[in-house]
């Protein structure tokens, strides 16, 4: 049988880890686990493809494998999600958070591939925020976060297993993540 294979993508707001995410579904058939959010939809989100909005109260229902706090709003992923991606494929991607990816390194171990985003200068994440019509108090809210600035660099265990990837060219990413996919596949 094909071991089951998590690419769990991190990295900072604004670094790109949604736009890979998608790229690598269009390009390589990769799902994507849709998780949880208490955060209102952007204007451009769909529920159950972008995430599952939740109240509070039906977040608390779900069968979270982990779940964190950002920038004031709550997130989880489901152990109903991540099998309903692995049913696809054995091979799946998930956008989290930092905390969220020490959390699948964990519980998950040699399943687990992590790619960090980044960028050279963190003054792109703002305009890319800004591009993304994000509204000007949600980027303001998000910047101020312990989070924020927790996710700008990758420490702990995270720093000597991530790939970390620069994301500041992106014809540049979609070689490196080529490289990436077709070693995972090998
Ligand atoms: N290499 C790149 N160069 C320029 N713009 C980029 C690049 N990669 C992504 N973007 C753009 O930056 C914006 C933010 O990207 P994206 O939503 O993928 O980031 P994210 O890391 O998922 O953010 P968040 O954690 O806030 O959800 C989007 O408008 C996207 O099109
Ligand atoms: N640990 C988790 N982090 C998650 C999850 N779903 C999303 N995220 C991360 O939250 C922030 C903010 O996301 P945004 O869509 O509001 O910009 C970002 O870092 C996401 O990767 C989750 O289930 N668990």
């Amino acid at each position: 049988m094909v071991e089951k294979q998590l690419l769990v993508i991190t990295g900072a707001t604004g670094s790109g880890k949604t736009t890979v995410s998608h790229w690598l579904t269009e390009m390589y058939q990769i799902p994507q686990v849709v998780t949880h959010t208490t955060r209102p939809k952007r204007h451009n989100e769909v529920d159950g493809v972008d995430y599952y909005f939740e109240t509070e109260s039906s977040l608390a229902q779900k069968h979270l494998i982990e779940s964190v706090t950002y920038s004031g709003y709550h997130y989880g992923s489901s152990h109903e999600a991540l099998e309903l991606a692995w049913a696809k494929s054995p091979l799946i991607s998930l956008v989290v958070d930092t905390k969220g990816a020490q959390t699948y390194l964990e519980t998950f171990g040699k399943q687990v591939t992590v790619l960090f985003l980044t960028v050279s200068e963190a003054t792109a994440l703002i305009s890319r925020l800004e591009k993304r019509n994000d509204s000007p108090e949600a980027i303001q809210k998000r910047l101020a976060s312990a989070e924020f600035k927790r996710d700008l660099m990758v420490s702990g265990p995270l720093h000597d297993q991530a790939q970390i990837i620069v994301n500041d060219d992106w014809q540049e990413t979609q070689k490196t993540l080529t490289t990436i996919i077709e070693q995972l596949r090998q």
